[in-house]
């Protein structure tokens, strides 16, 4: 039941003659308007005007007097949902606003709770079932006899806060953009130097330890450049996954970019901590996965440091971590390896080794150590392997892995490769003309040397210059460097090819060769990557990959060599699946000259008319 109105004189019907709103000027002053004045008139009309306006306004106003009983209520109410048609005469603020409002507006009347400069946001809902959003603000005038009043104004901010929304949700999209990486949607770089150096505070505080794995995914390259950038996309998104699965929620991983990943390991206890780690990550991504209906198998290197041993500043561990990595890479991938202070080298190493690399080449220091190749069948020394070695007087022997890599940044491959391609083929002349004939010797040819322009007249020159028949010479190029930009690769291979020279491709099987390519690849030999060798006499999917790369061989009339054979074992399993060539510690490890000349003068070797056979 509605209450009787108490001052339904007021109600709904005009502004009450002793309210001053509008920042005290006064609306309605009744006194004032009977005065029979011009001004007066003037200003009845106005006030008049201002009343009318006031009760139409899309705001909605209530004037309550010091009892907190309504003296004035606008028409805006007539939008509300459930306000009766008789709210007009109702007297307390609750009774105003349909049943289920009542908690809404009980702020309205807690004078603590209601803050009147700042006003609250409350839900009405309309007559058309929609929700509105009004701000409502309180405000208390004393009037003329001195009591306090209270005009309660709400004004419709819908849209206003759906607009406040959008910037809000518009804002944290931008962060999470600028935070994220957008392919795999894990932190960026940005967000984890944020993490890391949370967590480097809290380390400092509490004394912990913590881990920092940086994970490059191995051969990545050649996925790009073999399967294209959407597989290259595709595999990070799946690395990103599996980082997530294998990692606790409390592990922060992020992707600095490229195919570096980072995983900071917090509250470590130990070494075999992080190894179960590491071992469960290189586990993980070395399973075999579908790509665009290929599948194939990603492997990654991990380098591993710790807060506070390998360093206190997040540009240290992270370096450290890199200098780690890279050591896994040149011992093989698929493998993690912790920084050691002895695997330091500084950005002016680098340089310093650059100009280093530079001297030695023009100095001609450098030195080749030479690997047979053995016909399976036979025990026949078919070839030569050529690789090259840096003997350096203060750091010792340094890797081609670690060499070559700087010597195609800087351009120094193609000093270093004419020099090796030029040394191999006057040693193995040499050896000719003293009656020892290894068959083939094999150069390998880095991929920016096989793209040089001209690059077959240079080998022409150097065959002619150290008088070397081509047949003697073997070129290798990498299954994934034949791959790259093919159709170049492919007229490439005929020039060098056309010269009477024969091709292999290396590391077969880490390239994902288009058998379309290959066909029209004038090449010799396929070399099966020693990565497919190592467990080659069990019975998994690397023994699958190296008899179907035999047969493909076979299929395409090519000779078909297997690296990195270091037990008999394997020797026995790839003659049973009839691969021809051989090449391994088994049979022997890369030798200088002179060693190599030891080997065949030895009782492990027989020397005959037509070359050296090893015994074994
Ligand atoms: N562009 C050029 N690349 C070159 C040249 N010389 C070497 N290289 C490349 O550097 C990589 C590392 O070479 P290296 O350290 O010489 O390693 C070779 C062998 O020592 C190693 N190998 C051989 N048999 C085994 C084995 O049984 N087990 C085992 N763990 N490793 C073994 O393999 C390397 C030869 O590999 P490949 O060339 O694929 O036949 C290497 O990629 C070289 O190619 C150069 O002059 N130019």
């Amino acid at each position: 039941m509605p209450k009787t109105p108490r001052n339904k004189r007021h109600a709904g019907h005009g502004v009450p003659s002793k309210v001053a709103v509008a920042g005290g000027s006064s609306v309605v002053q009744k006194q004032a308007v009977n005065d029979g004045s011009k001004g007066n008139d003037v200003r009845a009309c106005l006030n008049s005007a201002l009343a009318g306006l006031l009760m139409e306004l899309p705001v909605f106003v209530c004037v309550l007097n010091s009892q907190g009983d309504i003296e004035y209520v606008n028409n805006r109410f007539d939008v509300f949902e459930g306000v009766s048609r008789d709210y007009r005469y109702r007297n307390d603020l609750v009774s105003l606003f349909p049943a289920g409002y009542e908690e809404h507006i009980a702020g309205l009347h807690a004078e603590d709770d209601f803050e009147a400069a700042k006003g609250v946001d409350l839900n009405f809902r309309h007559k058309d079932h929609t929700t509105h959003n009004y701000h409502v603000v309180k405000l208390r005038h004393r009037i003329d006899t001195g009591e306090i009043w209270y005009l309660i104004v709400g004004v419709d901010v819908t849209a206003h806060r759906q607009a406040e929304h959008s910037l809000r949700d518009h804002k944290s999209r931008l962060d999470y953009m600028v935070y994220h990486d957008p392919l795999t949607g894990l932190a960026n770089r940005s967000l984890f130097y944020d993490r890391i150096s949370k967590v480097l505070s809290r380390a400092e505080h509490t004394g912990d330890n913590f881990a920092l794995v940086l994970i490059d995914l191995d051969r990545f390259k050649n996925v790009n450049d073999s399967l294209g950038h959407d597989a290259g996309d595709a595999l990070l998104k799946i690395v990103a996954e599996v980082l997530s699965e294998e990692l606790r929620e409390t592990d922060s991983v992020a992707r600095l970019g490229g195919d570096e990943f980072v995983v900071v390991l917090e509250g470590v206890r130990s070494i075999s901590d992080v190894e179960l780690v590491a071992g469960r990550i290189l586990n993980r991504l070395a399973l075999p996965t579908r790509l665009q209906g290929h599948e194939i198998t990603s492997t990654a290197s991990i380098g591993i440091s710790f807060y506070p041993r390998d360093g206190d500043s997040i540009d240290q561990l992270l370096k450290h971590a890199d200098i780690a990595m890279y050591r896994a890479k040149s011992a093989g991938k698929n493998r993690y390896e912790f920084f050691l202070k002895e695997m330091k080298t500084t950005l002016v190493d680098s340089l310093l080794l650059e100009n280093e690399l530079r001297r030695c080449i023009e100095n001609e220091e450098m030195h080749l150590h030479y690997q047979p190749q053995i016909d399976l069948r036979t025990g026949r020394i078919v070839g030569l392997e050529a690789l090259v070695r840096w003997q350096h007087a203060e750091r010792g022997m340094i890797s081609p892995m670690d060499f070559i890599p700087l010597a195609e940044d800087t351009g120094l491959i193609e000093p270093l490769g004419e020099w090796v391609l030029k040394h191999a083929c006057e040693r193995f002349q040499a050896w000719l003309m003293s009656g020892l004939n290894f068959g083939k010797i094999a150069v390998n040819l880095s991929t920016k040397q096989f793209r040089l322009r001209r690059f077959e007249q240079t080998v022409m020159s150097i065959l002619m210059e150290t008088r070397l028949a081509p047949q003697y010479l073997e070129l290798e190029i990498t299954e994934s460097s034949a791959m790259e930009n093919a159709e170049e690769a492919i007229h490439m291979l005929n020039c060098l090819s056309k010269l009477g020279l024969s091709l292999a491709i290396d590391d077969f099987g880490t390239g994902y060769s288009s058998l379309a390519y290959l066909r029209r690849f004038p090449i010799n030999k396929l070399k099966i990557d020693r990565s497919f060798v190592n467990d080659i006499d069990e019975d998994g999917s690397d023994s699958a990959i190296a008899k179907s790369i035999i047969d493909l061989a076979h299929n395409l009339k090519l000779d078909v060599l297997a690296e990195g054979v270091e037990h008999l074992d394997q020797s026995h399993w790839l003659l049973s699946k009839g691969c021809n060539q051989v090449q391994g510690f088994y049979y022997s490890k890369p030798l200088p000259e002179a060693q190599l000349l030891a080997l065949v003068n030895s009782d492990r070797a027989e020397r005959d008319s037509a070359g050296v056979r090893l015994l074994l």
